[in-house]
Formats: C-alpha cells, structure tokens, sequence
C-alpha cells in the first residue's frame, strides 16, 4: 500500500486558509478500542471480525504482538481486522516490541501473564521513559512473576497460563491504562478477582468505562462495585463481531479546524454516538473563542494539546488543570505544548506547576510568524500545532510522519478539506 501523504516527509509548511473549512471527513476508527477489540479477541476461541477499526501504527504493534503469540489476525480492507484465536496465547520467540503505543504496552503486560512461559514486553526509547511500576506491582500481589526495569519497560513476565485469584489494588494515577490491564486479564483468573482503586486519582475514568464496555461485547462478567472497585468473573472471552466507533480523539482536530475556520465539517457521525472521553472536548471546543477561563482536562486528556492550539486564539487566556499525567504520555506534553506555543509568540504558553497556561492572543490570525514546531515524535502535537496553521502564515510542523501513531491518513484529511502543504 502507498505510504499516505506527508509521513515520508522531514517538515510541512501549512498555508494558511483564507476562508471556512467545510467538507465532510470519516475520521479513523477508534484507538482505544481497537486496541482492546484485538486483545480480547486473541483472548477468546474461534473468529471475531472486527469492523471500522483503526489502522495505524498503534494498532499494527499490537496486531504484530498478537501474530508472534500464535494468533492469526487478517485484514481483509482498510477498517477489518478478522481475528482468529484458540483463545490461548504462546510463548513468542522473541521479545514483544510496542514502540510507544501505551494502550498495547499496559494491556499485554497483564495480558502475557496468561502465556505458559517467559514473555519479555518492551517498547522504544519513548515507552522506555513511561512509568509502568504500579502495574507491575499489582502483578506481583497477584502471586505472578513480574520484573521491570526500576518502574519502566522493558516487563519480564514468567507466566503460567492463569491470573491468580482475590484482590488486587491498583494505583492508576498515572495512568488508566494499568486499571484496564487488569480488568482484562482478571476473566481468566481461578476465581472471581475485584480489582480496587488506591489513591484518590485515575487518569480518565472514561477508559474504564471503555474497557467495561469491550470486555462485556466479548461475554465478561464485571460488576462494578462501588466507585472504585469491581469484580470480574472467570469467565475467559467468547468470540463475537465488534463494530468499532471512530476516534474521537481525532475527532478533536475536525472539531477545532472547524471553530477556528468558522466551517462547518461532517464527521457522518453525531457527537453523541461516541463513548470515549474525548467526545467530552466538543462541547468546549463549540465555546470558542470564548472558552471558559478554567478547563479541567483530567477527564478528556488527550484533547489538551488540541484545545490549547485553539486557546491561543481565544478572547480570554485559558488555564488548563487537572493535567499532570499529560507529562508521561508520548512525550511530556504540558511542556511541549508550552514550549512550542511559545516558540510561535513568547510568552503564548507557560508551565506553573502541573498546570499549563495559554495567555490568547486572537490578533495571531493573519500574523506571519515564521516557527519551526519541534514535535516530540508525539502525533498529537503535529495534529493540534498544525490547526495554528491554518491561521498563522509560516508554521511548520517537523517530523510530521509522528501522526502515523494514530492517524497515517492526517495530512491527506487536511489536503482534503482543501488545505494547502508545502514540503
Ligand atoms: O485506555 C486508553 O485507551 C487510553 C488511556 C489514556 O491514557 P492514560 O490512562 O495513560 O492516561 C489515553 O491518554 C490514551 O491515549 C488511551
Ligand atoms: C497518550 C496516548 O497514547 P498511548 O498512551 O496509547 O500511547 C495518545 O494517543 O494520546
């Protein structure tokens, strides 16, 4: 298949547009869930047909992982994944590689415990800095064999085919993806296993919700206890055809493409059909360019770099709270998302504490401000810095083949829309 436009590239310059972005654009299939459609389906025997799915490097790592453990995962077309599973997972010959996809590296790290042998989980020199210690606790209190390389990957797991029984806490603080880890492993324990919250923190609660929803599609028992706790049966995974909901995450940059521009952008699907937390940024987004003096982003993460972008054209500067876990994503985002603002004006983004503020400058539309933004390898700052773009003349977006994590067909979308990109 032909690479999609822009990901070969060193730097694109965006052109800014002189008037309304309108059009209609399918965003991709969902990451999130994509990437625990494919997990429980290896998970379950027999075939599961996954349809909308997400295509993208994220879920090419987690696909590769499930192939190397014995499970045959086909792809018919550019949204179908058919898995087909003996509902057991091998030994791989080698160790599993997940680049920087968090979603697969949390998720199989619990997962590969159920493998009858040793199974090494690592990423790259990114996922290397992205703290996995509290899983990997939380393992251990099972009675599971589990090391990691003080509190990041690579995880050494000797499993032995189940996942213990009883209870097991978990501290998703830093991040959510532990809490799903074990939720999905935990139908295969020798008995009914609650996973309980410690601390008062979770990164996005909607992701949970995200899991529940998944495990429950592939015939899990879960029962949601009190606020931080819940019980899962024994149940192991049935295979079952799953249609997956586009990525709202992505949604997020149609959705402020089409606030900055005045434009008017189907996605062909409501805002109220998704379920992931980001569909709570449209609402905000739909504010602008008044948008509230506080956003609270602990609920809808991975919209922050995009809402900021927007933030610097608003009437009024913005603080954004609630967003300390946005430094151990791809890349330490509340910095680069004030770093990089501040290289287009300074003083557009500073850091105060875990908090990021962006001080607005609406006369920044129609400004040429030559700027080289530096993107992290982190997709999400190439997506949210190109929208200054669209407005600013002289951005350039570096490395933007980064957007192949989670959205290879991005550049192409915004040539689409009838945007201009000078290489
Ligand atoms: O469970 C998931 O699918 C995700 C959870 C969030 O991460 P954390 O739980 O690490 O905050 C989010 O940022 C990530 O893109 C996807
Ligand atoms: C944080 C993200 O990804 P992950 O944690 O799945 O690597 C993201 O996609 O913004």
């Amino acid at each position: 298949m032909a690479t999609a436009f822009g990901l070969d590239k060193q730097a694109l310059t965006i052109i800014p547009v002189s008037g309304p972005l309108n059009g209609r654009v399918t965003p991709p299939g969902s990451k999130s869930i994509t990437n625990r459609a494919l997990l429980l389906a290896a998970l379950a025997k027999g075939t599961s047909r996954l349809t909308g799915a997400l295509k993208s490097l994220d879920t090419k790592l987690m696909a590769g992982a499930l192939r190397a453990m014995g499970v045959t995962v086909d792809e018919p077309d550019d949204t179908t994944f058919i898995v087909t599973s003996s509902g057991r997972l091998n030994p791989p010959a080698e160790p599993l590689f997940l680049g920087n996809a968090g979603t697969a590296m949390r998720f199989l790290s619990a997962a590969v415990t159920l493998v009858d042998g040793a199974v090494v989980v690592d990423g790259d020199a990114h996922m290397r800095k992205r703290p996995i210690g509290p899983l990997v606790e939380a393992l251990r209190s099972l009675g599971i064999d589990a090391t990691d390389a003080n509190g990041y990957p690579p995880v050494t797991v000797q499993g032995n085919g189940t996942f213990g029984s009883g209870r097991v806490e978990i501290d998703g603080g830093l991040s959510s993806q532990y809490v799903s880890a074990l939720l999905m492993a935990a139908a295969f324990g020798n008995g009914p296993i609650e996973v309980a919250l410690t601390g008062s923190e979770i990164g996005a609660r909607g992701y949970v919700d995200l899991t529940i929803a998944a495990m429950r599609a592939f015939g899990a028992e879960v029962e949601q206890l009190d606020a931080a706790s819940w019980r899962v049966q024994s149940t192991g995974y049935t295979a079952t055809d799953f249609v997956i909901e586009p990525d709202a995450s992505a949604a997020t940059y149609l959705w402020a493409a089409e606030a900055l521009t005045g434009g008017n952008i189907d996605l062909g699907v409501p805002s109220d059909a998704f379920t992931q937390p980001d569909a709570k940024a449209r609402e905000v987004i739909a504010m602008f360019p008044n948008l509230p003096a506080v956003i609270d982003g602990s609920q809808m993460q991975d919209a922050i770099p995009t809402i900021a972008v927007l933030a610097a054209f608003n009437n009024t500067p913005v603080r954004f709270v609630g967003i300390a876990n946005l430094r151990v994503k791809e890349c330490d985002r509340v910095n680069a998302v004030a770093t990089e603002l501040s290289r287009i004006r300074p003083g557009l983004g500073t850091e105060e504490g875990d908090d990021l503020i962006v001080a607005s400058d609406p006369s920044l539309a129609g400004q040429t401000l030559p700027t080289r933004i530096e993107t992290y390898a982190d997709h999400r700052i190439a997506m949210s810095f190109a929208l200054a773009g669209l407005k600013i003349h002289g951005i350039t977006i570096l490395d933007p083949g980064c957007v192949a994590k989670t959205y290879p067909a991005y550049w192409e979308m915004m040539q689409g829309l009838g945007v201009k990109l000078v290489d």
